[in-house]
Protein backbone atom coordinates (compact mmCIF):
# COMPACT_ATOMS: atom_id res chain seq x y z
CA UNK A 1 0.00 0.00 0.00
CA UNK A 2 1.45 3.65 -0.93
CA UNK A 3 1.67 6.43 1.54
CA UNK A 4 -0.76 8.29 -0.64
CA UNK A 5 -2.93 6.02 0.21
CA UNK A 6 -2.45 5.32 3.79
CA UNK A 7 -3.03 9.06 3.83
CA UNK A 8 -6.39 9.37 1.97
CA UNK A 9 -8.42 7.01 4.24
CA UNK A 10 -9.99 8.93 7.06
CA UNK A 11 -9.12 8.10 10.99
CA UNK A 12 -11.13 4.65 12.49
CA UNK A 13 -10.34 4.15 15.98
CA UNK A 14 -11.26 0.37 17.37
CA UNK A 15 -15.40 -0.26 17.48
CA UNK A 16 -16.22 3.22 15.66
CA UNK A 17 -19.21 2.40 13.83
CA UNK A 18 -18.64 3.37 10.05
CA UNK A 19 -21.41 3.29 6.95
CA UNK A 20 -19.76 2.84 3.48
CA UNK A 21 -22.01 4.76 0.93
CA UNK A 22 -20.21 3.33 -2.23
CA UNK A 23 -21.52 5.43 -5.32
CA UNK A 24 -20.70 7.28 -9.30
CA UNK A 25 -21.58 10.46 -7.65
CA UNK A 26 -22.27 11.92 -11.29
CA UNK A 27 -23.02 14.06 -9.75
CA UNK A 28 -23.50 13.93 -5.85
CA UNK A 29 -26.83 15.44 -4.87
CA UNK A 30 -29.16 16.04 -2.01
CA UNK A 31 -30.54 12.38 -1.80
CA UNK A 32 -26.73 10.90 -1.22
CA UNK A 33 -26.53 13.33 2.02
CA UNK A 34 -30.01 12.81 3.10
CA UNK A 35 -29.30 9.11 2.77
CA UNK A 36 -26.07 9.31 4.32
CA UNK A 37 -28.13 11.58 7.24
CA UNK A 38 -30.71 8.87 7.43
CA UNK A 39 -28.45 6.04 8.18
CA UNK A 40 -26.24 7.56 10.53
CA UNK A 41 -28.88 8.32 12.55
CA UNK A 42 -31.29 5.16 12.09
CA UNK A 43 -28.20 2.97 12.37
CA UNK A 44 -26.39 5.24 15.07
CA UNK A 45 -23.54 5.30 13.19
CA UNK A 46 -20.47 7.41 14.03
CA UNK A 47 -19.02 8.41 10.29
CA UNK A 48 -20.56 7.66 6.55
CA UNK A 49 -17.57 7.59 4.49
CA UNK A 50 -18.42 7.83 0.94
CA UNK A 51 -16.47 5.69 -1.61
CA UNK A 52 -16.33 7.61 -4.94
CA UNK A 53 -16.21 4.90 -7.08
CA UNK A 54 -13.33 5.06 -10.31
CA UNK A 55 -16.12 3.26 -12.73
CA UNK A 56 -19.34 0.86 -11.45
CA UNK A 57 -18.63 -2.36 -13.09
CA UNK A 58 -22.14 -2.34 -14.76
CA UNK A 59 -22.23 0.89 -16.01
CA UNK A 60 -21.17 2.33 -19.57
CA UNK A 61 -18.22 4.85 -17.87
CA UNK A 62 -17.28 6.53 -21.51
CA UNK A 63 -19.12 9.69 -20.22
CA UNK A 64 -17.95 9.17 -16.40
CA UNK A 65 -16.59 12.40 -15.52
CA UNK A 66 -12.57 12.53 -14.30
CA UNK A 67 -12.61 10.97 -10.78
CA UNK A 68 -11.19 14.02 -9.04
CA UNK A 69 -13.89 16.24 -10.15
CA UNK A 70 -16.62 13.84 -8.82
CA UNK A 71 -14.75 13.54 -5.71
CA UNK A 72 -14.54 17.50 -5.41
CA UNK A 73 -18.07 17.56 -6.10
CA UNK A 74 -19.09 15.23 -3.78
CA UNK A 75 -16.83 17.21 -0.70
CA UNK A 76 -19.30 20.13 -1.49
CA UNK A 77 -22.54 18.40 -1.00
CA UNK A 78 -22.31 16.47 1.59
CA UNK A 79 -20.87 19.22 3.98
CA UNK A 80 -21.45 17.38 6.95
CA UNK A 81 -18.82 16.55 9.83
CA UNK A 82 -19.96 13.14 10.06
CA UNK A 83 -19.38 12.58 6.05
CA UNK A 84 -16.19 11.60 4.61
CA UNK A 85 -15.72 12.05 1.06
CA UNK A 86 -12.41 9.13 0.23
CA UNK A 87 -10.72 7.86 -2.96
CA UNK A 88 -10.34 4.29 -1.32
CA UNK A 89 -10.87 2.62 -4.58
CA UNK A 90 -8.98 4.43 -6.59
CA UNK A 91 -6.39 5.11 -4.47
CA UNK A 92 -6.34 0.41 -3.62
CA UNK A 93 -7.10 0.36 -7.84
CA UNK A 94 -10.41 -1.23 -7.14
CA UNK A 95 -14.02 -1.12 -8.32
CA UNK A 96 -15.27 -4.18 -7.41
CA UNK A 97 -17.26 -3.70 -4.43
CA UNK A 98 -16.22 -7.25 -2.70
CA UNK A 99 -12.59 -6.48 -3.07
CA UNK A 100 -13.24 -2.62 -1.30
CA UNK A 101 -15.08 -4.39 1.91
CA UNK A 102 -12.67 -7.13 1.92
CA UNK A 103 -9.24 -4.75 1.84
CA UNK A 104 -11.61 -2.17 4.37
CA UNK A 105 -12.62 -5.12 6.71
CA UNK A 106 -9.10 -6.64 7.00
CA UNK A 107 -7.05 -3.77 7.48
CA UNK A 108 -9.61 -2.17 10.11
CA UNK A 109 -10.76 -5.68 11.54
CA UNK A 110 -12.14 -3.58 14.97
CA UNK A 111 -14.04 -1.41 12.59
CA UNK A 112 -18.08 -2.05 12.74
CA UNK A 113 -18.47 -1.57 9.18
CA UNK A 114 -21.88 -1.35 7.48
CA UNK A 115 -22.45 -1.49 3.56
CA UNK A 116 -25.13 1.27 2.75
CA UNK A 117 -27.29 1.50 -1.01
CA UNK A 118 -29.96 2.68 -2.33
CA UNK A 119 -33.00 0.42 -3.03
CA UNK A 120 -32.64 0.40 -6.86
CA UNK A 121 -28.86 -1.54 -6.08
CA UNK A 122 -30.58 -3.87 -4.16
CA UNK A 123 -32.84 -4.89 -7.28
CA UNK A 124 -29.96 -5.66 -9.11
CA UNK A 125 -27.59 -6.75 -6.52
CA UNK A 126 -27.25 -10.33 -7.13
CA UNK A 127 -25.43 -9.41 -10.79
CA UNK A 128 -22.56 -7.92 -8.45
CA UNK A 129 -19.47 -9.81 -8.32
CA UNK A 130 -19.42 -12.35 -4.96
CA UNK A 131 -22.02 -10.49 -4.19
CA UNK A 132 -23.00 -13.10 -1.01
CA UNK A 133 -19.74 -12.97 0.15
CA UNK A 134 -20.06 -9.26 0.63
CA UNK A 135 -23.43 -10.02 3.07
CA UNK A 136 -21.12 -12.39 4.21
CA UNK A 137 -18.82 -9.77 5.31
CA UNK A 138 -20.53 -6.49 6.24
CA UNK A 139 -24.26 -6.00 7.18
CA UNK A 140 -26.11 -4.18 4.86
CA UNK A 141 -28.64 -0.85 4.95
CA UNK A 142 -30.80 -0.34 2.45
CA UNK A 143 -32.44 3.00 2.04
CA UNK A 144 -35.79 3.24 0.52
CA UNK A 145 -36.10 5.16 -2.80
CA UNK A 146 -38.72 6.43 -5.02
CA UNK A 147 -39.95 3.53 -7.55
CA UNK A 148 -37.38 1.33 -6.26
CA UNK A 149 -38.91 -0.24 -3.32
CA UNK A 150 -41.12 -3.26 -5.04
CA UNK A 151 -38.47 -4.35 -7.29
CA UNK A 152 -35.56 -4.18 -4.13
CA UNK A 153 -37.93 -6.58 -1.97
CA UNK A 154 -38.89 -8.65 -4.27
CA UNK A 155 -35.37 -8.90 -6.33
CA UNK A 156 -33.21 -12.04 -6.22
CA UNK A 157 -30.69 -11.08 -3.56
CA UNK A 158 -33.83 -9.50 -1.29
CA UNK A 159 -35.13 -13.56 -1.55
CA UNK A 160 -32.34 -15.30 -0.58
CA UNK A 161 -31.04 -13.07 2.11
CA UNK A 162 -34.68 -12.61 3.51
CA UNK A 163 -34.32 -14.53 6.43
CA UNK A 164 -31.25 -12.22 7.54
CA UNK A 165 -33.86 -9.09 7.77
CA UNK A 166 -34.13 -7.25 10.86
CA UNK A 167 -37.17 -5.14 11.71
CA UNK A 168 -36.53 -1.68 11.11
CA UNK A 169 -37.03 -1.12 15.05
CA UNK A 170 -33.82 -3.02 15.56
CA UNK A 171 -31.62 -1.11 12.94
CA UNK A 172 -29.37 1.02 15.75
CA UNK A 173 -28.34 -2.92 16.36
CA UNK A 174 -27.33 -3.61 12.68
CA UNK A 175 -23.72 -2.56 13.00
CA UNK A 176 -23.09 -4.42 15.72
CA UNK A 177 -24.66 -7.66 14.73
CA UNK A 178 -22.56 -10.79 12.56
CA UNK A 179 -23.28 -10.59 8.86
CA UNK A 180 -24.86 -11.24 7.40
CA UNK A 181 -27.42 -9.09 8.78
CA UNK A 182 -30.08 -6.01 6.77
CA UNK A 183 -32.59 -4.12 6.75
CA UNK A 184 -34.85 -1.64 4.89
CA UNK A 185 -34.74 1.91 6.10
CA UNK A 186 -38.08 3.71 4.97
CA UNK A 187 -38.13 7.56 5.86
CA UNK A 188 -36.84 9.07 2.88
CA UNK A 189 -38.02 8.13 -0.80
CA UNK A 190 -36.46 10.80 -3.06
CA UNK A 191 -37.10 11.01 -6.44
CA UNK A 192 -33.93 12.68 -6.91
CA UNK A 193 -30.98 11.33 -8.98
CA UNK A 194 -27.99 11.69 -11.18
CA UNK A 195 -29.43 11.13 -14.46
CA UNK A 196 -32.16 13.52 -13.65
CA UNK A 197 -29.62 16.42 -12.74
CA UNK A 198 -27.42 15.47 -15.99
CA UNK A 199 -30.86 15.69 -18.09
CA UNK A 200 -31.13 19.25 -16.84
CA UNK A 201 -27.88 20.19 -17.06
CA UNK A 202 -27.88 18.70 -20.66
CA UNK A 203 -31.26 20.71 -21.69
CA UNK A 204 -30.31 24.11 -20.04
CA UNK A 205 -26.47 23.97 -21.77
CA UNK A 206 -29.03 23.68 -25.17
CA UNK A 207 -31.05 25.88 -24.30
CA UNK A 208 -28.52 28.86 -23.57
CA UNK A 209 -26.39 28.07 -27.02
CA UNK A 210 -26.50 30.45 -29.42
N1 LIG B 1 -32.85 9.36 -4.25
C1 LIG B 1 -32.14 8.39 -3.65
N2 LIG B 1 -32.65 7.72 -2.59
C2 LIG B 1 -31.95 6.71 -2.00
N3 LIG B 1 -30.72 6.31 -2.40
C3 LIG B 1 -30.17 6.94 -3.44
C4 LIG B 1 -30.84 8.02 -4.11
N4 LIG B 1 -30.03 8.47 -5.10
C5 LIG B 1 -28.92 7.70 -5.06
N5 LIG B 1 -29.01 6.78 -4.08
C6 LIG B 1 -28.02 5.76 -3.72
O1 LIG B 1 -26.77 6.40 -3.62
C7 LIG B 1 -25.74 5.51 -4.03
C8 LIG B 1 -24.92 6.19 -5.11
O2 LIG B 1 -25.79 6.41 -6.21
P1 LIG B 1 -25.38 7.10 -7.59
O3 LIG B 1 -24.15 7.90 -7.38
O4 LIG B 1 -25.39 6.11 -8.67
O5 LIG B 1 -26.58 8.13 -7.76
P2 LIG B 1 -27.84 7.96 -8.71
O6 LIG B 1 -28.68 9.16 -8.49
O7 LIG B 1 -28.47 6.62 -8.49
O8 LIG B 1 -27.13 8.01 -10.12
P3 LIG B 1 -27.68 7.63 -11.60
O9 LIG B 1 -29.02 8.31 -11.78
O10 LIG B 1 -26.62 8.13 -12.51
O11 LIG B 1 -27.81 6.11 -11.62
C9 LIG B 1 -26.44 4.24 -4.53
O12 LIG B 1 -26.46 3.28 -3.49
C10 LIG B 1 -27.84 4.72 -4.83
O13 LIG B 1 -28.78 3.68 -4.71
O1 LIG C 1 -18.95 -4.96 -7.24
C1 LIG C 1 -19.79 -4.97 -8.16
O2 LIG C 1 -19.93 -5.90 -8.95
C2 LIG C 1 -20.66 -3.74 -8.29
C3 LIG C 1 -21.62 -3.66 -9.29
C4 LIG C 1 -22.41 -2.52 -9.39
C5 LIG C 1 -22.23 -1.48 -8.49
N1 LIG C 1 -21.29 -1.62 -7.52
C6 LIG C 1 -21.08 -0.51 -6.56
O3 LIG C 1 -22.30 0.01 -6.15
C7 LIG C 1 -22.12 1.34 -5.73
C8 LIG C 1 -23.22 2.20 -6.30
O4 LIG C 1 -22.98 2.39 -7.66
P1 LIG C 1 -23.80 3.50 -8.45
O5 LIG C 1 -23.16 3.59 -9.80
O6 LIG C 1 -25.21 3.00 -8.47
O7 LIG C 1 -23.65 4.73 -7.68
C9 LIG C 1 -20.71 1.74 -6.17
O8 LIG C 1 -19.86 1.65 -5.05
C10 LIG C 1 -20.37 0.67 -7.18
O9 LIG C 1 -18.99 0.40 -7.27
C11 LIG C 1 -20.52 -2.70 -7.41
Amino acid sequence: MSRRAACRLPLATPGLRVGLFGGSFNPAHGAHRAASLLALHRLRLDRVWWLVTPGNPLKNNSDLPGFEERVAFARAVARHPRIDVTAFEADHGVRYSYETVRLLTRRLPRVRFVWIMGADNLARFHLWQRWREIADLVPIAVVDRMGDSLAATASRAAQALGRHRIEESDAPLLATLSPPAWVFLHGLKSPVSSTQIRAARGAAARFSAP
